[in-house]
């Protein structure tokens, strides 16, 4: 028999709903206590009433879905030996300001997605720019350039966080297994030089707000693009003709149609038109969902999601949400911008980023709320 792809771990819950329940009894003696004395205290009891049965509901819903949470160990290594043939899998990445999401942020979340460690022409990258921008455009090109000695550089030292401005934030600590130590160090010293340059190249692209090479190899359709009142555009920046085993996943440039006083839904919209473009030119049956501003940390994350979604009892799993990590946060995160509470303890919901997508699950919802129209 074959081992699982995936297991469940149920942790020891008594101790935790125990305490949950406790919580929860003292929550309901202070609403008690809070209608004992209304007509006494007045108005501002009944707001604080209001907000605390607020509250008592949301931590209601959160104590429904945390009940039977498991933890899941996910074994890439076993999918590998036992699926010959991976499935195809589209990637969206979201951006929509270059101004307010610079482009050399979308380049590295694109980078992390083009070398991670999945069959490369079984990947495609499409990247949606709200912005319209030529320099979003522009910096993808030079960044696809990059992408072809990034990749390979990756794939051979197994190289762990595959966003370059993570990577080259310090010099190695130690050399890949099984590699030699100067060969590894030229070839680190001459990857950051090439990422220093497409960095510059960029940051000057920016600076002068029209790339300056844009005017002839790309640049010409750009030229009546007015900001919200464009025609579509999609632009194939690279092509994986499965030739070289190096060679990096596609990468489309993809901006919708834009005219004044039409809706366009925001990111809802851009994933709308993602999910067409990319249902024309690939048709993967899974989809993986990226704000510009994140870059993947662990290579294996394709595989890891494979393992939930294409096991025997996960038939069942519509999508696979992995849970974000915020760089750059403040110490011990005072605010909880980090939102460890809310992704590690309390609410593993979907939040339609950094999560996997059974199409067809979509594309059942979509005909079954259909017919509940009807
Ligand atoms: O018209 C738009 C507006 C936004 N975006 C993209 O959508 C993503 C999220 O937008 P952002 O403004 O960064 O919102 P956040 O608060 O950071 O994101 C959270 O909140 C959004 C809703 O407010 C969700 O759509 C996101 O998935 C979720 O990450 C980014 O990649 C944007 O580039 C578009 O593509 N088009
Ligand atoms: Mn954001």
């Amino acid at each position: 028999m074959s081992l699982p792809l995936q297991e469940k771990i149920s942790g020891k819950k008594s101790l935790r709903r125990a305490s949950d329940f406790l919580l929860l009894f003292l929550l309901l003696s202070l609403i008690f206590y809070r209608l004992l004395h209304l007509k006494e205290q007045g108005p501002v009891w009944a707001l604080a009433l209001i907000c605390e049965t607020w509250f008592i509901f949301t931590s209601l819903l959160g104590l429904n879905i945390q009940w039977s949470a498991v933890d899941r160990k996910t074994y890439p290594d076993r999918l590998l030996k036992r699926v010959k043939n991976l499935p195809p899998v589209d990637i969206f990445v979201t951006t929509a300001d270059s101004t307010l999401e610079p482009p050399i942020i979308t380049v590295n979340t694109v980078l992390s997605l083009l070398a991670v460690d999945y069959p490369a022409h079984k990947l495609a990258c499409y990247v949606s720019d709200d912005g319209g921008s030529p320099i979003t455009f522009y910096s993808l090109v030079e960044a696809s350039k990059f992408a072809k000695i990034w990749v390979p550089f990756c794939k051979k030292y197994g190289v762990q966080e595959r966003a370059p401005s993570m990577y080259f934030t310090k010099k190695p600590e130690e050399v890949p297994h099984g590699h030699s130590s100067d060969v590894f160090m030229q070839e680190w010293e001459n990857m950051e030089s090439h990422y220093n340059e497409l960095s510059k190249k960029i940051a000057a692209a920016v600076q002068k707000s029209v790339p300056s090479n844009l005017t002839d190899e790309f640049g010409a359709d750009f030229y009546d693009f007015e900001h919200g009142n464009h025609p579509s555009m999609v632009k194939v920046i690279l092509e994986n003709k499965k030739s070289d085993r190096d060679e990096p996943p596609h990468l489309v440039y993809v901006a919708r149609e834009k005219r004044p006083g039409q809706p366009h839904h925001f990111k809802a919209g851009a994933m709308n038109v993602l999910t067409r473009v990319s249902g024309l030119m690939t048709n993967a049956p899974f989809l993986l969902n990226v704000d510009c501003d994140m870059s993947v940390n662990n290579p294996q994350v394709v595989l890891h999601a494979m393992c939930l979604l294409l096991g025997t009892e996960e038939r069942e799993s519509g999508f696979v949400q992995f849970p974000q990590v915020f760089y750059g946060s403040l110490k011990d995160d005072p605010f909880g911008s980090s939102l460890v509470v809310s992704q590690e303890v309390s609410n593993p919901l979907c939040s339609f980023r950094a999560a996997f997508f059974k199409m067809l699950s979509m594309f059942i919802y979509h005909i079954t709320s259909m017919k509940n129209v009807r």
